[in-house]
């Protein structure tokens, strides 16, 4: 991949009116002013002849083979996946139950067994106490006929709240946003569980890959919803992070009748879409996607559409040396190849490769737990197989600082560090500080790719903010520091992973 120069553009400016937030959803359409990509024309990675100059023509070229396999790969790596589970008439037909027809495999996967669920019960606590308990009780399946024991979903509906969504920290309700009701998690419990019934292995499985870091996913109930037709919806929005480590959200579909109502979810370019309006009225769906992902829940025409929402965490053990380096992707053997030849960087150097997702955090904690997608495979691959790696905030100016500014690689987070530090001649000591005093400037990098920034709006707080303990999602960069070959015994060096949670707290306590 040749380019014209080794500089990334500037980024596109967003629009200061970003919808956003009740706790909630950062809306990215239109209204909110599109982040659309202006990086196109390939600016984001070093030309070829320079890289021929600075490593050699070998480097070069293993580079460019290196650049299409991640091109290719990218299209194997998901962003969402869901099933269905039937909720069987006994609680011990249920026995030895996991979650199956997952949308989107990983490489390695394997086909689950039928999942099914015992009958789901659903209790709220009522605006009039009251009401007596039975009146606020649903059983999934739902009872067939008018002769009902229970109340019905209108009787849930009529104990709810209207949803509200976020306005730069607002709680707004505004029913060109959003049209729904919900229910705290503290205003209501039930019995189903997403881990009984084998939802969170796979989500684990094929949303948390593991590479040399084990990691498993964690979900935290969040609402109640529901989505009443005619005219129920939520517009496309990406979900607010409730914490560095949350990765995605799991939506879960309790059986009510209902048409449209479908949830789309999109990431550069693809949209996978989960229409529930046809399931079976013994069945539950589901569907989880990372959460910085837009999604839309189209418009309910008729009927309930039932939801369980649920926040998604990764839990992260430490990077294992003694695991074998997984090379089941192919991306990974790519990469082993590559630094098994001692032409490639023969003295070392650094890659560069700008984050395909965007990542939570707040100005004291970045989770690499939370790692998405083909990112992963990118940071705990080279890491694996003994390169330094880093994960790191791409920033970019404000409109008034565009032309002095360029958007860098940060030193540690965006929110306090950035006004003083990036431009001109300081970003060469931006980059890598804990690589060694010398640092690296950003032209130094041999860019993978090009920054990815296609379809989402974020909220960037970089210039003259507060350090703030709410999570913002940022675009990143992973930077990868390659170890010189060694002639003499034939190996790659290995150099230390320097890059932890917790020197982001040593850093920002020594500012
Ligand atoms: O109900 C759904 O499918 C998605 C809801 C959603 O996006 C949200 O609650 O943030
Ligand atoms: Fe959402």
């Amino acid at each position: 991949m040749d380019a014209p120069s080794n500089q990334p553009p500037p980024f596109q400016e967003l629009d200061d009116d970003i919808i956003g937030d009740e706790e909630e959803a950062q809306f990215t359409d239109g209204s909110a002013g599109s982040y659309s990509d202006s990086s196109s024309d390939n600016a984001g990675a070093t030309s070829y002849e320079k890289t021929v100059e600075k490593y050699n023509e070998e480097t070069a070229n293993l580079l460019s083979e290196l650049r299409d396999t991640m091109e290719t790969s990218r299209k194997d790596f998901v962003f969402a996946c869901g099933g269905s589970i039937t909720i069987a008439a006994t609680p011990e037909a249920t026995a030895g139950a996991t979650a199956g027809d997952t949308t989107g495999d990983t490489p390695g996967d394997k086909e689950p067994a039928d999942p099914s669920s015992p009958p789901v019960t659903l209790r709220w606590d009522p605006p009039d106490p009251l009401k007596p308990a039975s009146k606020c009780k649903l059983d999934f399946p739902l009872p067939a006929g008018p002769e009902q024991p229970q109340p019905g979903v209108e009787g849930l509906v009529a104990d709810m709240d209207k949803a509200s969504f976020g306005l730069r920290g607002e709680d707004v309700f505004d029913e060109t946003c959003r049209r729904a009701q919900k229910l705290d998690a503290s205003q209501f419990s039930t019995n189903f569980c997403p881990y009984d019934v084998g939802i969170m292995d796979t989500i684990t499985r094929v949303l948390v890959p593991s590479l040399g870091t084990d990691r498993t996913a964690r979900a935290e109930l969040y609402k109640l919803n529901v989505y009443e037709g005619a005219s129920g919806f939520f517009r496309a929005h990406v979900d607010t992070p409730r914490s560095p480590s949350q990765f995605g959200s799991l939506v879960v579909c309790l059986p009510a009748q209902h048409s449209g109502g479908e949830l789309e979810v999109r990431h550069n370019g693809k949209t996978m879409t989960f229409d529930w309006s046809s399931a079976t009225t013994d069945s539950i769906q589901w569907a989880a996607f990372y959460s910085d992902c837009e999604h839309e829940v189209l418009e309910v025409r008729a009927g309930h559409r039932v939801t369980l929402t649920y926040n998604l965490y990764a839990v992260a053990a430490s990077p294992n040396p003694a695991r074998p380096t997984d090379l089941s992707f192919p991306l990974l053997q790519h990469m082993n190849t590559l630094l098994s030849n001692p032409s490639f960087m023969p003295s070392g150097g650094y890659l560069g490769f700008y984050s395909t997702h965007a990542y939570p955090h707040t100005s004291l904690n970045f989770s690499l737990a939370s790692l998405k997608g083909i990112d992963t495979v990118i940071f705990q691959g080279f890491q694996s197989l003994g390169c330094g790696v880093c994960l790191r905030p791409v920033l970019k100016p404000s409109a008034e600082d565009e032309d002095f500014y360029t958007p860098t690689v940060g030193k540690y987070l965006p929110m306090r560090e950035v006004r003083g530090e990036i431009g001109s001649s300081m970003v060469m000591e931006l980059v890598l500080g804990y690589w060694g005093e010398d640092g690296i400037a950003f032209g130094d990098v041999e860019w993978l790719n090009e920054p990815q920034h296609l379809e989402m709006q974020l909220a960037y707080t970089v210039h003259g903010n507060q350090a703030t303990t709410v999570a913002q999602y940022s675009w990143c960069a992973i930077l990868v520091g390659v170890g010189g070959y060694d002639q003499e015994s034939g190996e790659r060096l290995r150099l230390e992973t320097t890059f932890r949670e917790e020197i982001f707290e040593g850093c920002n306590d020594e500012e």
